[in-house]
């Protein structure tokens, strides 16, 4: 793999060690089975199709409402070390989750131009709410990705179900934000000429407008910045999605981008489940650091999943300005997340 690791030295990321890759042997060994909820949608193609690659999954199943069978046959055509199968409708639901030791989840509705992440919510609420209690009754121990917006309030819903299934353990369940961390990758580089596989800045807070915080101030490389680049590059950062959205005239959002970033997200879960140590990535986790109950920070991930929250680090004035404008934000998605969870079914 060509993506570069963080490791992490107290509150902070610095350095850069190579990924390793892990025998067709190795990987039987482990028998890592991954199940891919959503399978067949924009991003479930592409996304299913770099887990597929990946050496340290041994059974990917593929599941979805439609369409599931046709990506798994064409998929497994593919002479990579897993073996795929198709789990196609709810009655399918439960055999493609059985043994999953991570369960990542871009099921649901996209945006159309013109709507927000937060008119997704109702229509997405009750897909994750059922694929989450079917994760809670089948594989309560399998690491839970949800990719599904919106983020800030699926995470609550999710962990609420598990709550009620008295099976909730917070280091398991993440909102995946990687997508953000990747985009801030690039306007970074791109602005200041930079290799943009060499530079890493922290995303914190949640996925949506003004929840989406970039911590310039502690990008590696440490870059020097205007206060109006880091402006224009916060802004450009809130409304990357849109961007995607409105290019896209009406076919969605960003699916290839986020396929790429889930992959690197699930990639970094199996090696640190695997003893890999030192591998720090931001998800939209439980969390103790503001008021709001969940928040997006640098995790050093582990066996189990969270290790342990790296924190926010230090902030910038401008920085800490963005997260008290948006933990209001997050709480009220937070509540509308765990009230929808309180009354399903
Ligand atoms: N976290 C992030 O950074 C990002 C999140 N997203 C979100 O990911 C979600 C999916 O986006 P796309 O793949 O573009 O949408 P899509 O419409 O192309 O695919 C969604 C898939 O989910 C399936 N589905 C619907 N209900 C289901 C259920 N109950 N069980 C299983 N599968 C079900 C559909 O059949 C479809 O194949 C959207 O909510 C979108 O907003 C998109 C980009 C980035
Ligand atoms: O903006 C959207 O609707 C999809 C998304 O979450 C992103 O691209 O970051």
């Amino acid at each position: 793999m060509s993506r570069v690791a963080v490791r992490v030295v107290g509150r902070r990321l610095t350095g850069a060690v190579p990924r390793r890759g892990l025998s067709a042997a190795a990987a039987a060994q482990h028998g890592v089975k991954v199940a891919v909820l959503g399978a067949a949608g924009g991003i479930g193609q592409p996304l299913s199709l770099l887990l597929k690659m990946n050496a340290r999954v041994s059974r990917l199943a593929l599941y979805d409402i439609a369409r599931a069978h046709g990506v798994a046959v064409d998929l497994g055509h593919i002479n990579s070390h897993a073996s795929v199968s198709a789990h196609q409708g709810a009655n399918q639901l439960s055999e493609a989750l059985d043994g999953s030791h991570l369960v990542v989840v871009p099921a649901g509705v996209p945006r159309k131009p013109g709507m927000t992440r937060e008119d997704l919510f109702t229509m997405n609420a009750h897909i994750v709410a059922e694929l989450a209690e079917a994760c809670a009754i089948t594989c309560p121990q399998a690491l839970l990705c949800i990719i599904s917006n919106l983020v800030n309030s699926m995470v609550p819903i999710a962990s609420e179900i598990f709550k009620k299934h008295g099976v909730y353990d917070p280091k398991r369940i993440f909102g995946v934000t990687t997508l953000d961390v990747v985009r801030a990758s690039v306007f970074l580089a791109d602005l200041k000429g930079l290799d943009r596989s060499a530079v890493e800045v922290p995303v914190v807070g949640g996925h949506a407008g003004k929840t989406i915080i970039p911590l310039l101030s502690q990008s590696l490389p440490k870059v020097d910045l205007g206060q109006d680049q880091i402006e224009m590059l916060t802004s450009r950062l809130q409304e990357a999605g849109t961007e995607v959205v409105k290019a896209k005239v009406g076919e969605g959002s960003a699916t290839l981008s986020m396929a790429h970033a889930g992959a690197r997200f699930v990639s970094s879960l199996l090696e640190a489940s695997d003893g890999h140590k030192g591998l720090v990535e931001c998800a939209f986790v439980r969390s103790e650091e503001t008021e709001a109950a969940y928040l997006s920070t640098p995790l050093l991930l582990g066996k189990r999943g969270v290790e342990r929250s790296m924190g926010l680090g230090p902030l910038s004035s401008y920085e800490e300005k963005l997260l008290l404008a948006a933990v209001p934000e997050l709480k009220a998605a937070i509540r509308d997340g765990e009230e929808f969870a309180r009354n399903f079914k």
